[in-house]
């Protein structure tokens, strides 16, 4: 049996809830590590999600060592023993494709897996290549896989981005960093994360100004070396959070929670009659009265974030009144009305907007997680919902959320996380690491186990350095 979140609706939230680091920030940044060729870069705060073990298997395929510590990843870079990121691992989660501007960059080569569309959409990347293009390299695809090569070395350059996407602006300055000669970067995309990955780079030697702004400048270095970063906190988890207590009518301090990465998260809010104030460590929310309808669209940073539509949307079905909310950067991320419809809710889709009437109460179903954050609305819908909410699809929402059931159910949610016998049985590692999740004590017994089995692992195998191996490239 498939795990599953039972919700019973009805319990007031109160309490501290603290955020994790950013599941978009760590993605990049763990991405960034295949550039160092000395020394260890530590990274910390690093959330325990499925994505990160993912992009940690796929630095191991690729050569590098990737060592779980206690709310960090210590990854060693320094001989590569493949340049190829397979179809597996890049096919299971979109961000794998953030490798390829570091092995393009490090290696002068790369073959790795096309990410494919996805439920939210089709998901092109064509501005990622445009930008490797655009530095010399000669890209050819075929067969579900991109084929890159960068003779010599890849050049700075100027570019344009059609779209200010967020994966090609990492994927670009990455790449640019090590380049040589330097790229002006137009039209990139602003998201916090982006000022993350840049100050993570430049702690590795790299030169890059502008991010977080529209045009970033790298000039390209010739050497990165590892280096210590804490990753930011993940604003996406904090406002699911924020909107979770508000759906409550509760009372809820969100530890962590930046109100600069949230703006207008927290301004929409505000308009509807939440009562925010930000503190020092994070944000307090209180939402003791009737809440107003307000419309919503999405854009990119620093627009309202698409990650937050569909928790949006739960909170707006029980706000008085008539919204419009809008999405503009994915093509299909409306997978969850038909969820919300089997609670009750009235939504009418008409293009990219849907017409949410809310104040209608909502009951409890059997519903299934669509995309990672439709599982957390989903929750949240379950939270106010009369009866039981079961939400099943677990496997997204474990992408992006460190023990969501369990920080509910601390703030008084009355919610559980039934056992998943078939997923235990089937992922061998995650077993290990999903138990990490479940108390901090245990993270200590596990991941000292795991790191000590790790260490044994390196000692038994023969390291190939990426210079010995048959290129695997036509
Ligand atoms: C791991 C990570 O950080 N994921 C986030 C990242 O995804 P991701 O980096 O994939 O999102 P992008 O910013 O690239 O995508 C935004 C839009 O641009 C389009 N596009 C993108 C690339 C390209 O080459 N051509 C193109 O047309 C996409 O189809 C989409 O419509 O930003 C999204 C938008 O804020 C978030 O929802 C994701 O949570
Ligand atoms: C869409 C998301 O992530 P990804 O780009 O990894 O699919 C998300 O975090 O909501």
């Amino acid at each position: 049996m498939m795990s599953k979140i039972v919700v019973r609706g009805g319990r007031r939230l109160e309490g501290t809830v603290r955020v994790h680091g950013a599941k978009n920030a760590v993605l990049p940044i763990l991405a960034a590590s295949l550039l160092a060729t000395e020394g260890e870069s530590v990274i910390c705060d690093v959330p325990l999600l499925d994505d990160v073990l993912t992009i940690r298997q796929v630095l191991q395929t690729l050569g590098a060592k990737a060592v779980i510590g206690q709310d960090s990843m210590t990854i060693s870079a320094q001989q590569l023993t493949s340049c190829e990121a397979p179809y597996e691992w890049v096919s299971k989660m979109r961000a794998s494709f953030l490798v390829m501007g570091p092995l393009l960059a490090r290696l002068g080569k790369v073959r790795i897996s096309m990410p494919g569309g996805c439920a939210i959409g089709t998901r092109p990347i064509d501005q990622h290549l445009k930008g490797f293009e655009a530095m010399g390299a000669i890209i050819t695809t075929g067969q579900g896989f991109v084929e890159a090569a960068a003779p010599g070395r890849l050049k700075g350059a100027k570019i344009y981005l059609d779209v200010a996407s967020v994966g090609a602006t990492e994927n670009i300055m990455m790449a640019a960093a090590l380049a040589d000669g330097t790229t002006m970067l137009e039209n990139a995309a602003k998201e916090p994360e982006i000022v993350d990955l840049a100050n993570y780079l430049n702690a590795m030697g790299a030169r890059i100004r502008g991010a977080g702004t529209g045009l970033i400048r790298i000039e390209g270095v010739n050497k990165l070396v590892g280096a210590r970063h804490n990753v930011i906190p993940d604003r996406v988890e904090a406002g699911t959070f924020l909107i979770a207590a508000a759906i409550t009518g509760g009372d809820v301090f969100v530890e962590g929670a930046i109100a600069d990465h949230l703006g207008p998260v927290i301004s929409k809010l505000q308009e509807m009659g939440v009562k925010l104030t930000e503190e020092d460590t994070g944000i307090r929310v209180q939402a003791d009265r009737a809440l107003r309808s307000v419309d919503v669209k999405t854009l990119p940073h620093p627009g309202f974030p698409t990650d937050m539509q569909s928790q949006m949307m739960a909170l707006l079905l029980v706000s008085e009144g008539t919204s419009v909310v809008t999405e503009t950067v994915f093509e299909n991320r409306f997978m969850h009305v038909d969820e919300f419809r089997k609670m009750n809710a009235n939504i009418k889709v008409e293009g990219r907007s849907a017409i949410i009437t809310g104040g209608v109460p909502l009951h409890g179903a059997k519903v299934t997680a669509t995309d990672l954050r439709a599982g957390a609305a989903l929750i949240c819908a379950g939270l106010v919902a009369d009866g039981e909410t079961e939400v099943g699809g677990l496997h997204h929402v474990d992408r992006g959320y460190v023990d969501i059931a369990g920080k509910l159910a601390a703030l008084g949610a009355d919610i559980h996380r039934t056992a998943d016998e078939v997923e235990v049985q089937e992922i061998v590692e995650p077993i290990v690491l999903s138990s990490l999740r479940k108390s901090a004590e245990a993270d200590e017994v596990h991941v000292a186990a795991a790191a000590a089995s790790e260490e044994e692992g390196y000692k038994a195998e023969e390291q190939v350095a990426v210079e010995d191996v048959e290129p695997t490239l036509a």
